[in-house]
């Protein structure tokens, strides 16, 4: 096995980030020291060829995740996420895993793969495979696969399905169109950070520069001996199985007798039917889009769309079924809907779950992302007596923040967002839809068991008390990048720049008070509701939130951001504009 030993030694090359030199070093022998001599021939030593496409690595970075255009076709938006760019950023991962981790020298690192439904899934496996072997590191295929389940095999100790792997890739882009894809990297100790991915990124952007054609042929042949593949999948969902069996005191099937139907719109959640609830005793005919489908021909797997919602709403009342859970693509987001039709997402999905941890934890802080409204703060204080600290959008600033406050002897038990992300600390703070909704059985399984209620009511009954806004809506105005007001200067500036001066607007407005201990954008209270602009964690987008209990008054206040935000020509107004002319 040739690239069994190729380039352990490449965490030489971390963080050198001038070359990736030991690719460059081809089949010369590299003396490690105390390290045996290695041969180092992943990469050709001849030229590199210019023919490769010029690629911003660090324009694939979104937060903690990478995301780029992987499919051909639409207008645009050329492809970025090539299969030699993915290579160097498969490389750049393993090299950086092998520098934090230093391995013994007899001991190879081995670095699990999965990927969603999507089309280019198949491609951007092979060429993550390449990338890795290259660096002397074994590859774990698990095809089809969650996002959860891919942190989740850094953990699992099973010896027979090659687990602990030291590191993992997930290939998915969650929600977005069928062209994009993107990457999730894990270790043990969770998902990187934004830091990590930038380092990453810089240094495949060095690894790619010196790619040949020649090399790139000569360590796909040297993969293909590093490869291995496991079913992680079965590892995974008996998990989730037998952690709810354990829950309702060892029975087998705990959930005999209940209907639930799963939709996974076509993402790669359809196991949940087959593999986590039918085992324990579960109906589930009426089960939707299970099946994959890179296309997603019958809605976006997003528990945050309407017309994904719609779609098992429907399904549970026309099957008269007493639950429908709902993933999104890669199964790190949930929702659920009740037998009537309620469903169980954004503030629900979060109250419902806090009920569930402060049963378990009373007086736990629940935190959760920004946009979650009022009404869900004083359920959470009020009712359930707990603590709700509202911080920033974006699931890994929320368990980031969960596990910084216990670190600071504050308990924290759950992290989650209104997209449908939720962690627990009792899983590892991992977001993951599927044990959210793990939860949500265990909890029908022991209301039935301790004869207390049974079916979806158990559900509702959970979230009495919760105030809801009558309406509520989501306004994302766009700034124009290129326009001549940003003088420029980056969207971000420009942003910050509106939210200011919107801040002060609404400062000298006596119906509007400013909300304290904001962690990001302007949250103003007013006409018996709130607003909230803030930055898009990545887009060049304002989003405004609303809730308030009338239309009269969701528009008095998107009149007072208009006021405010109109002089800001770059600044795309037209939803905002068409939303208080209503
Ligand atoms: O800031 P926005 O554009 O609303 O996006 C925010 C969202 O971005 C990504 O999708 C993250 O995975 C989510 O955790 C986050 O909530």
């Amino acid at each position: 096995m040739r690239s069994a030993h190729l380039l352990q030694g490449c965490r030489l090359a971390w963080p050198d980030k001038s070359a990736m030199r030991l690719h460059t070093l081809t089949k010369h022998r590299i003396d490690l020291g105390n390290r045996a001599s290695i041969h180092c021939n992943a990469v050709q030593c001849t030229s590199a060829v210019s023919s490769f496409e010029k690629i911003d690595f660090l324009k694939l970075q979104n937060g903690s995740d990478i995301r780029g255009v992987a499919v051909a076709g639409v207008k645009g938006e050329p492809v970025n996420l090539t299969e030699p760019v993915t290579k160097a950023i498969a490389a750049s991962f393993a090299a950086w895993l092998l520098e934090k981790k230093k391995p013994a020298e007899s001991k190879r690192l081995r670095i699990s793969v999965g990927h969603d439904s999507r089309i280019s899934a198949q491609k951007l496996q092979d060429a993550v495979s390449h990338g890795i072997a290259s660096i002397g590191v074994d590859v774990i295929q698990y095809g089809l696969a969650s996002t959860p389940a891919m942190f989740n095999s850094t953990l699992t100790e099973y010896e027979n399905f090659l687990c602990p792997v030291d590191g993992s890739i997930m290939i998915t882009a969650s929600h977005l169109p069928y062209n994009r894809n993107g990457f999730k990297f894990f270790t043990g100790a969770g998902g990187l950070g934004k830091a990590d991915i930038k380092d990453i990124l810089e240094h495949a952007a060095n690894i790619y520069e010196k790619f040949t054609d020649t090399s790139l042929k000569e360590s796909e042949e040297a993969a293909n001996a590093a490869v291995r593949k496991v079913d992680y999948m079965t590892v995974y969902t008996a998990d989730l199985v037998a952690a709810v069996r354990r829950d309702a005191g060892n029975v087998e099937k705990p959930l005999e007798g209940f209907h639930i139907i799963v939709d996974a719109g076509n993402g790669a959640g359809g196991f949940f039917a087959g593999k986590v609830l039918e085992p324990l005793g579960v109906v589930t005919t009426g089960s939707q889009f299970l099946e994959p489908d890179g296309m997603f021909p019958n809605h976006i797997p997003n528990p945050e769309d309407k017309a994904a919602m719609k779609a098992i709403t429907q399904a549970v009342l026309e099957n008269k079924a007493d639950l429908g859970i709902i993933f999104d693509t890669d199964v790190d987001r949930s929702a659920a809907v009740d037998s009537s039709g309620r469903e169980f997402n954004r503030n629900r999905l979060i109250a419902l779950m806090s009920a569930l941890v402060l049963e378990e934890h009373p007086g736990t802080t629940i935190v959760t992302d920004s946009v979650t409204s009022d009404g869900l703060t004083s359920f959470i204080e009020k009712k359930l007596g707990g603590k709700h600290h509202r911080f920033k959008r974006g699931y890994k600033n929320v368990i980031d923040e969960a596990i910084r406050l216990n670190s600071i002897g504050e308990e924290s038990h759950l992290a989650i967002e209104t997209s449908g992300h939720g962690a627990l600390k009792e899983n590892h703070w991992l977001d993951d839809g599927a044990y959210l909704m793990v939860k949500l059985l265990n909890k029908l399984a022991s209301a039935r068991a301790s004869g207390s209620g049974s079916g979806g009511k158990v559900l509702i009954d959970l979230i009495d008390g919760l105030e809801e806004a009558a309406v509520a809506v989501e306004l994302r105005l766009k700034i124009d990048q290129n326009h001549a007001d940003l003088k420029g200067g980056s969207f971000r500036d420009y942003g910050e720049a509106v939210l200011k001066h919107l801040e002060n607007t609404t400062s000298s407005d006596p119906k509007l008070k400013k909300a304290s201990n904001t962690y990001e954008g302007v949250r103003v209270s007013g006409h018996g509701g709130w607003f909230l602009l803030r930055l898009s964690l990545h887009d060049p987008v304002l989003p405004l939130n609303i809730e308030a209990p009338s239309n009269e008054d969701a528009v008095k206040l998107g009149l007072a951001v208009l006021a405010a935000v109109k002089k800001f020509a770059a600044l795309d107004t037209s939803a905002l504009d068409k939303f208080v002319q209503q």
